[in-house]
């Protein structure tokens, strides 16, 4: 059975640096598969040698089923570790290096050759087992490697960018190999990786760093649907999220709507909970975050109660194989994720009824000045408009019709319920704020 790993706090600076992790806190829980995703230099693989105890904690507590583990010999800790470049033993047998850990503890004969050859099985490579490494291939040496760190049946595996000196075809077949490989071991496992399909497609669970920062831990499900920030939102997805910069028109006495630069987009009535919340975020710089799933190419007369329509320019078209990508200037400016902040506490939690909520927005709408409102604005302009601006700001998917030549103008209609809004700091607040600001 897996160990429960529980991070508390966990902080790393190596000698002379800046710190590589910032008080961490996690739980993965007995046999879950968490995956640790962040880009290059973010400290995943720090995280994962502190647990394996190769590396020193300099703050926080890390514990094993509950027991303290800092000071731990890494032989104490039943963990496995499986790094990107797995040395095997170039003279021994692929049936050799996997009995190695059960040799080494002079365990049974019998049981080492049942356990290998179950090991074997379970990897495909049972035909395999009297070569030597320098005979097999790299995706062939890395399941002799995996079969090596399971013949011990540990309860936590460590893995760190295990499959990413393969090629994509071999590295998908051999994720569904580990994950169950490890799945029928019940082990507890962390898998570190930098590619964002690869975790979506694996974890259980997902947690996401940046600069030594746990951005969020969710299912994959969750992190795509309700990324606490626009790094996560922008880190999961492909293509990559759409960000514009944008801001919120709310006039007192017309209808609220979220401007992109040369076009708007009016917000259906009655609002939202999670639109009403936008009123007090008027004035404020924002990004606006779009995935292609929200934006379709049709006539504007097509649109459905949720739908607002919008004209984009063809920048460029790229074709995938398996979809065509259009990118598309719609007059916005597109946005880079803010800069790393170091999360505080919240400024608020978004809990309270709407009703308390819309209460708190009418008695700061009262108190505005009439110079202070905006009169209402046109939600669109004309359908015959050329947006102005930076080129290819919104990435969609060209539907069946056919694939457009560059400069061609076409007509989108954007369901405003798949709009993302996020602060100058880059936290979400819509939908389902995590916080909601001072009123
Ligand atoms: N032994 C070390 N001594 C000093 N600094 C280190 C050491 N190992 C890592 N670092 C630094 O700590 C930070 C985190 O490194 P780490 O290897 O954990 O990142 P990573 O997310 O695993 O990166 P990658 O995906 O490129 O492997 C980086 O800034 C790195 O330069």
């Amino acid at each position: 059975m897996g160990s429960t790993i529980t991070l508390h706090n966990v902080a790393k600076t190596y000698p002379g640096g800046q710190p590589a992790l910032r008080r961490v806190s996690l739980t993965v829980a007995a046999g879950e598969f968490l995956v640790l995703l962040g880009p290059s230099g973010c400290g995943k693989s720090t995280l994962l040698r502190m647990i394996a105890g190769l590396e020193t904690i300099t703050e926080g507590e890390l514990h094993l089923d509950g027991t303290l583990a800092n000071d731990l010999d890494p032989s104490e800790r039943d963990t496995a570790m499986i790094f990107q470049s797995f040395a095997l033993y170039p003279n021994m047998t692929a049936a050799a290096n996997i009995a190695f850990p059960l040799a080494v503890q002079k365990q049974d004969p019998a049981l080492v050759s049942q356990r290998v050859e179950s090991a074997a099985h379970a990897l495909g490579i049972g035909h395999l087992m009297n070569r030597l490494p320098g005979r097999l291939s790299g995706g062939e040496r890395q399941r002799v490697a995996m079969g090596r760190a399971t013949v011990r049946r540990p309860s936590v595996f460590l893995l760190d960018e295990p499959l990413s000196s393969l090629d994509a075809r071999l590295r998908t077949r051999l994720r569904l190999e580990i994950l169950s490989t490890v799945r029928k071991s019940g082990a507890t496992t962390i898998y570190v990786t930098h590619d964002q399909s690869e975790a979506m497609a694996l974890g259980d669970r997902v947690a996401v760093l940046r600069d030594g920062i746990l951005q969020q831990v969710d299912t994959p499900r969750i992190l795509y649907t309700l990324p606490a920030n626009a790094f996560v939102a922008s880190f999961v997805g492909t293509p990559r999220i759409s960000l514009i910069h944008g801001t919120v028109h709310a006039p007192i006495d017309g209808a609220m709507a979220i401007s992109l630069g040369a076009q708007q987009l009016s917000l259906p009535m009655p609002l939202s909970r999670d639109h009403q919340m936008l009123r007090v975020m008027q004035g404020s710089p924002l990004l606006i975050g779009l995935r292609p799933e929200a934006v379709r190419i049709a006539e504007h007369t097509r649109a459905t109660s949720f739908e607002r329509p919008l004209t984009g320019i063809v920048e460029h078209v790229e074709f995938q194989g398996h979809e065509t990508l259009l990118h598309l200037t719609v007059g916005g400016r597109p946005a880079d994720v803010p800069d790393q902040t170091v999360p505080g506490p919240p400024s608020r939690p978004a809990r309270g009824s709407a009703a308390d909520l819309a209460r708190r927005l009418a008695q700061r709408a009262a108190g505005l000045s009439p110079w202070q409102r905006r009169p209402s604005e046109p939600h669109h302009p004309p359908a015959t408009a050329v947006p102005t601006g930076p080129r290819g700001e919104l990435v969609v998917r060209a539907g069946n019709g056919g694939f457009p030549q560059r400069g061609r103008h076409l007509p989108l209609l954007i369901d405003v319920r798949g709009l993302f809004v996020f602060d100058a700091r880059g936290e979400r607040v819509s939908p389902d704020p995590t916080r909601i600001p001072d009123l």
